[in-house]
């Protein structure tokens, strides 16, 4: 599906949906731990749906149309494959917890899922007395446990994501003290995310600076009562919020400002360039306005970089975004994305050792976008649009489907012409 986008203004409120990350979270820690678990305002883009379709393979019962009810006895697979879908965390989450049961269970998944590399689980889950078949680097796989639970050390330079697994899965089996030494860690804050959500569930789980962590069952608590709430995504909404900096005006009514959301970044960003925002107890409303050119690392929060392509590319003067090493491995190659995205919509840039550099400018070129099947990319592309000379059509619009699903209407709903075509 291709979207076609006439350039004008963005205004109006949206809804941001619920943080992905936080829904397959907690979709996990749901299984894990027996009994029945109420998940508020999970969301249903279609990695939150992978995340809800494994917990069920791995035998937990999911009902509701509002709160998502789970209830689970533990790991008892229904199936020996579980479908990640196209969802990076997914897999890597699934395939530690998978690994806790002694039956033979299938890692599988399509699209870009397939090339996007498994770093760590040939080197750790091994040593966690865990067999695996098949494994060439990449989805598919079959993990067979069960994990005995043992202090490791880890390298994660690539991807946090596989440490979340590990961290969800030990806290499960660990009957005596273990620690996981971690070299290299990126994307912190979606560590933190982890340890939250353990935590609501009674899993305390300390650290030392993000290079020890520390899980010890004698600090473990009951969790009677086991509800959980998830909040709005600040990964959609940066794209939202800067459609309104660059385009219009825009509020959004339901973000938790003091999310640990690795991409709430956003906000210190937006605050860094002087755009124009009011934060009330209703919410944050970003307005177009002349914004000064930025530096910032986005190590921590890889995700932000389409966004923030996006946003330099109006900003006047020069940005620079570091973290550029961080975008390989993502559902396309964002080096290459992004950059195809600045160069068709006529922006001067360049990549320089782990920087990308933008030169801000008034307007773009209209052009047709590849949508590289990536939902990050469309989005920047489809934000990009809104100040464009012309109109712009991006490809693969259906994309969004992986975090955002509405996010076309939401733009319909904010006065841009978009239009889908086959
Ligand atoms: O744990 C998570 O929810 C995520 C971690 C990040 O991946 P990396 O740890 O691979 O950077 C991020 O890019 C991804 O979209 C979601
Ligand atoms: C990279 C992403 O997700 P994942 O790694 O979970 O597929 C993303 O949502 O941009």
């Amino acid at each position: 599906m291709k979207a076609r986008i006439v350039p004008g203004s963005f205004n109006g409120t949206v809804n941001i949906p619920p943080s992905k990350s936080l829904t397959q979270r907690a979709y996990a820690a749901a299984l894990l731990y027996v009994g029945t678990t109420l998940i508020h305002n999970a969301g249903n883009s279609a990695d939150e749906e992978a995340a809800r379709h494994m917990i069920q393979q791995l035998g937990a019962t999911v009902t509701g149309s509002g709160p998502m009810v789970v209830t689970s006895k533990g790991i008892a697979p229904v199936s020996d494959t579980i479908d990640c879908g196209e969802s990076g965390l997914a897999a890597r989450l699934f395939a530690p917890i998978a690994a806790l049961h002694n039956s033979p269970i299938t890692i599988a998944g399509h699209g870009s899922i397939l090339r996007r590399p498994m770093e760590g689980v040939a080197d750790i889950l091994p040593l966690l007395s865990v067999s695996l078949q098949g494994f060439n680097g990449h989805i598919p796989f079959t993990v067979q446990g069960p994990m005995q639970a043992r202090s490791v050390a880890v390298h994660t330079s690539g991807s946090s994501q596989l440490l979340s697994g590990l961290l969800f899965a030990l806290c499960a089996c660990a009957t005596a003290p273990i620690t996981i030494t971690v070299a290299g860690l990126q994307s912190k804050p979606y560590i933190d995310l982890t340890l939250d959500v353990l935590a609501h569930f009674g899993r305390h789980v300390s650290h030392d600076n993000y290079k020890v962590f520390h899980i010890d069952p004698a600090r473990f608590e009951y969790a009677a009562h086991r509800e959980l709430t998830i909040e709005a995504d600040w990964s959609s909404a940066s794209c939202m919020l800067v459609a309104g900096a660059i385009a219009g005006e825009v509020t959004v009514p339901n973000l938790f400002m003091n999310s640990r959301q690795a991409d709430r970044a956003i906000l210190d960003v937006l605050r860094t360039i002087g755009a124009d925002m009011d934060i009330t107890d209703t919410g944050i409303t970003v307005r177009r306005s002349r914004m000064q050119g930025f530096e910032f690392d986005a190590a921590n929060c890889p995700d932000l970089f389409p966004a923030l392509a996006a946003l330099a590319s109006f900003c006047d003067g020069n940005s620079q975004v570091t973290g550029v090493h961080r975008l390989f491995h993502k559902e396309s190659n964002r080096v290459e994305s992004i950059t195809e995205m600045l160069w068709r919509y006529g922006v001067t840039f360049s990549v320089e050792d782990d920087t990308l550099y933008i030169e801000g400018r008034e307007k773009v070129q209209y052009s047709y976008m590849d949508g590289y099947k990536d939902h990050r990319i469309v989005m920047a592309a489809a934000v990009c649009a809104l100040r464009a000379k012309g109109p712009v059509t991006i490809s693969c619009a259906d994309a969004v489907g992986k975090s955002y699903p509405r996010f076309f209407d939401d733009m319909r709903l904010c006065g841009v012409a978009c239009e889908l075509l086959p």
